[in-house]
């Protein structure tokens, strides 16, 4: 693991262990309170990347071979990511919020939120195409603010009756959507499927039943092994907001996986998306808005938006086949039930 403001390089897990005992070791849950809330963010990115790095990578960065006893994480790491992970409300494991959502800085901090002046803190590799991979991420979260605030403003107008602000909203929503597809559509162009897929996602795919868990050394009342599956898009609060906000349901049988994922988002956006979800149901979701107005023009722009979430899952499976399913070895791919994402679920399913 490398970062631009730490002062060590990865180089296997021998040295990720000293660097962290040298550190961390003795640091208390009264040390840990000590820190400012951004430290702690800080600190939990950078504990998700030593323990994903520790448990799943080799020294050449490559895939652990799932070795007996490859799945302990010493005290030295176990007992400050679990502290920090309770103080912050987040799980004990990789997640988009640290790989993504609070993983970049500008490298101009003056300069504009924009792809060329994005960097990110932490990586994996040297390798472009991991930042690639992460920056098309961090630039759909960037693009996708248009999105959410309009749907907010088109929420709390529907409420109110007002038919011109939620016209207008929607048309700002259909706007925002097409605008995060597009950021999606770049991943292509500096992420190769290959590369991607081996190694980029290796370290994301946290500690999933397949692999035998994390067993957490030295935390008592952790579960042996505890099990969970690491970062994944379904933790940006993004798509739900807008899918909630739409009236846009999920199918049968992913309730589970998607209340484990949203307990992965910062706690922030979980209450975020709480509050979209109850205004939906309080007020009607702009669905139902848009139909009891038997107004063409709010239906047909209500439509549009229902169309640019379809283009943009679709474009989206499209990457999952490309950079997923054909990057597996053939018997792999024709077994359904092996395909998996690195939020531990069959992707076939997905
Ligand atoms: C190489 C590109 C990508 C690949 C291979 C990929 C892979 C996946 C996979 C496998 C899932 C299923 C859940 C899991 O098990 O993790 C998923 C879900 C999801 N991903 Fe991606 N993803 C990519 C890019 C993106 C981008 C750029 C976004 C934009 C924010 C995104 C947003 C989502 C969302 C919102 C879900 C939840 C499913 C849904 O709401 O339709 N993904 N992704």
């Amino acid at each position: 693991m490398t970062g631009p403001d730490h002062e060590f390089a990865y180089a296997g897990n021998i040295s990720i262990r000293s660097w962290i005992m040298q550190r961390c070791h003795g640091w208390t849950v009264s040390d840990i309170k000590q820190l400012s809330p951004a430290e702690q963010w800080r600190f939990y990115t950078i504990l998700s990347f030593l323990t994903a790095g520790y448990i799943r990578l080799d020294k050449d960065h490559q895939a652990s071979p799932a070795t007996p006893g490859s799945n302990v994480l010493p005290v030295e790491l176990a007992q400050p990511f679990i502290g920090i992970a309770a103080g912050l409300g987040m799980p004990p494991v990789m997640t988009y919020t640290a790989y993504v959502l609070i993983n970049y800085m500008l490298k101009d901090p003056r300069g504009p939120l924009t792809r060329e002046n994005l960097q990110s803190i932490f990586r994996f590799y040297e390798l472009p195409d991991e930042e690639h991979f992460r920056q098309v991420h961090v630039c759909c979260e960037i693009a996708a603010a248009a999105a959410i605030r309009a749907a907010f403003t088109a929420l709390e107008a529907a409420r109110s009756g007002d038919r011109a602000v939620v016209l207008t909203s929607l048309k700002a929503m259909q706007v925002g959507i097409t605008e995060i597809m597009v950021e999606m559509g770049k991943m292509r162009k500096g992420c190769d499927p290959k590369v991607f897929f081996q190694p980029i996602r290796i370290p994301l795919g946290g500690w999933p039943e397949r692999m035998g868990g994390v067993i957490f050394k030295g935390v008592p009342g952790m579960p042996e092994p505890y099990i969970s599956g690491g970062a994944s898009g379904t933790q940006t609060t993004t798509i739900p907001v807008l899918d909630a906000a739409l009236g846009i349901g999920h199918v049968d049988g992913n309730a589970e996986f998607m209340a484990d994922q949203v307990a992965k988002m910062p706690p922030a956006h979980r209450l975020f998306l709480a509050k979209i979800i109850s205004m939906a149901k309080d007020g009607g979701n702009l669905q139902t808005f848009a139909m009891s107005t038997k107004d063409s023009h709010i239906i047909n722009a209500y439509a549009a938006c229902v169309d640019a979430m379809h283009g943009f899952r679709k474009a989206h499976q499209a990457f999952v086949s490309t950079y997923i399913l054909r990057q597996m070895p053939s018997a792999e791919q024709s077994q359904p039930a092996a395909p998996q994402g690195t939020g531990d679920r069959a992707l076939l399913g997905s």
